[in-house]
């Protein structure tokens, strides 16, 4: 058996459309484009591309593109201070301070002064609060994006077993909550988790958002289970996830590359997030089959 790729290269450009032919409409009725400011701390190399493909991707769907690059040796009062300015700046409509940040500032006290409206990373508690308790907030874009994914391949999700290995603010848990909602049983795996496999070997649906290359193996995997690989980890130069691709495709139903896989659907999701994030700050109502559409694409 060999799996289906999940093109998440071709996906992510078709949301990019979509959310780029919502533009004009929002700019007739608020009489500006929405606004995305992206923070650079220090020159971290792959941070530095990631936030260029974010000002390129912005621009590209229409949207008022704000760039602000800081020195490594950034003040933590600095970078807050930089933080309010853009939450009281009415052209930005989403904040996003690029991860990681240098050693010397603290992150959670950065990503907490971000107003929470305007947070389209999705990292603030406050967003993090709504989405466990099933509120409208801002969803993190690698998960949404992950989710958008799995549902296009299989639909509606409920009743299925989903185990996502890693429980990162910013990754396992947002989706764990998304996969619950969505009416999965979920398991949370980590570090901790005993006997991995007898759990993974469950799941019609594995995420697999632990940190480390080519971890999970394609004999753990049930046959036919989608597969889903955040990973994004170096080696020899190379891009590797952290599912063991050749093997995992023997196995499975569909898995996602890496690169080409869920990497790209983190900056197309920001893109809507911004979007989203533009109409509620200018009291702009964003036709809920538009939302659906953009969450949920007929099949082509
Ligand atoms: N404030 C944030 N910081 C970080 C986030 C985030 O969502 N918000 N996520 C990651 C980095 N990231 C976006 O910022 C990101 C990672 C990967 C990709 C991507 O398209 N990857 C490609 C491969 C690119 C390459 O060659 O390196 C792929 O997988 O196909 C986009 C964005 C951490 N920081």
């Amino acid at each position: 058996m060999t799996a289906e790729l999940i093109d998440g290269k071709a996906f992510a450009a078709g949301l990019r459309a979509r959310v780029a032919a919502q533009v004009p409409t929002f700019q007739a009725a608020a009489s500006r484009a929405p606004g995305l400011a992206v923070v650079l701390v220090g020159e971290d190399p792959a941070s530095a591309v990631y936030v260029r493909s974010k000002g390129k991707q912005t621009r590209e769907a229409g949207m008022e593109s704000f760039e602000h690059r800081l020195p490594a040796d950034t003040g933590q009062d600095d970078l807050l201070a930089l933080v309010e300015q853009l939450n009281a700046d009415p052209a930005v409509d989403g904040i996003l301070v690029q991860l990681p940040l240098p050693r010397h500032i603290d992150e959670q006290e950065v990503l907490l002064r971000i107003s929470p409206d305007k947070d389209v990373d999705g990292f603030h508690p406050v967003n993090a609060g709504r989405l466990a308790t099933g509120m409208e907030g801002f969803v993190p874009c690698t998960p949404l994006g992950c989710l958008m994914l799995l549902q296009d391949r299989l639909g509606d999700l409920s009743g299925l077993d989903a185990v996502v290995i890693g429980r990162s603010n910013i990754v396992g848990k947002p989706m764990a909550a998304l996969l619950t909602q969505a009416s999965c049983t979920v398991t949370v795996a980590h570090s901790r988790t005993r006997d991995l496999a007898s759990h993974v070997a469950r799941a019609d649906i594995v995420v697999a958002a632990v940190g480390r290359a080519n971890f999970v193996q394609g004999d753990w995997i049930k046959p036919g289970a989608t597969v889903i690989d955040v990973g994004i980890n170096r080696v020899e130069g190379k891009l590797v996830g952290d599912v063991d691709f050749a093997s995992a495709m023997r196995v499975a139903g569909a898995v996602t590359p890496v690169p080409g896989g869920v990497g790209p659907m983190t900056i197309a999701c920001l893109l809507r997030n911004t979007l989203v994030a533009a109409h509620r700050n200018a009291g702009v109502p964003l036709a809920g089959d538009v939302l659906a559409g953009i969450d949920r694409p007929e099949r082509t």
